[in-house]
């Protein structure tokens, strides 16, 4: 099963409430919330008290990508704020394995996130512990960025390690997402795609996430 989810980042922030419907509508399987505070990364996006407000207008499940140093003084916060599945990115966690501890004792689901330049054995003594490794495409911090290529290798790779392992660790793939590579990263082993720009700046984007999706399937279950 493929699934997909949105990246709100290149949505009109002015017209949430709308956007989220459209991706509703569409069967967004997730949303997938950036946020960043401009210290891990160099932009500054939204916190809890718009994620509380979005979650009184839906109840598609809240995928939330913390971009942000010390994370682990936030957890709660979001939780509350109505996350169902949290992403911390690696390079941010002093104590990695703690930090996911913490975010499975309030129930949500856990992820943790690595960029580029970070390997992807850095998970090999937490990978049982997590619902999700991210793998960024992109260096964080800004959508419509172009997808890094070496992406490929390490989707191949965490996916060797997991089907190795015997785990049901769901591989998500966030940054430069569109209809012409979605086939091959999906191919390399994703089973999550974000897509930002590739959804919210399409003229059509309802038409947009079916071709995603389509495109993500294998000819077998399209
Ligand atoms: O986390 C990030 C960027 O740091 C992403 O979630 C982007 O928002 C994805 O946007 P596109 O690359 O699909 O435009
Ligand atoms: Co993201």
């Amino acid at each position: 099963m493929k699934l997909i989810a949105p990246s709100i980042l290149a949505a009109d922030f002015a017209n949430l409430n709308k956007s989220i419907k459209m991706v509703e509508e569409a069967g967004c399987d997730m949303l997938h919330i950036d946020v960043m505070d401009g210290r891990f990364v160099p932009n500054i996006t939204i916190g809890p008290v718009v994620i509380e407000s979005l979650r009184k207008v839906t109840g598609i499940p809240f995928d939330i990508h913390l971009m942000i140093v010390e994370p682990e003084k936030y957890i709660e916060t979001f939780i509350e704020a109505g996350a169902d599945m949290i992403t911390v990115q690696a390079e941010a966690c002093v104590h990695l394995d703690r930090i996911i501890q913490q975010i499975k004792s309030t129930g949500a689901k856990v992820g943790v996130a690595l960029n580029p330049s970070t390997p992807e054995h850095m998970l090999e003594y937490v990978l049982d512990q997590l619902d999700m490794v991210l793998v960024m495409s992109v260096n964080p911090g800004f959508g419509g960025q172009e997808f890094i290529n070496g992406s490929l290798r390490k989707i191949t790779n965490l996916k060797a390690m997991i089907e190795q392992k015997s785990l049901n660790v769901k591989i998500q793939v966030d940054g430069g997402i569109n209809q012409n590579n979605i086939n091959k990263i999906s191919q390399a082993g994703a089973d999550i795609f974000v897509a930002g720009s590739a959804i919210f700046n399409s003229t059509k984007p309802t038409e947009a996430v079916k071709h995603l999706r389509a495109a993500a399937m294998s000819e077998e279950e399209r």
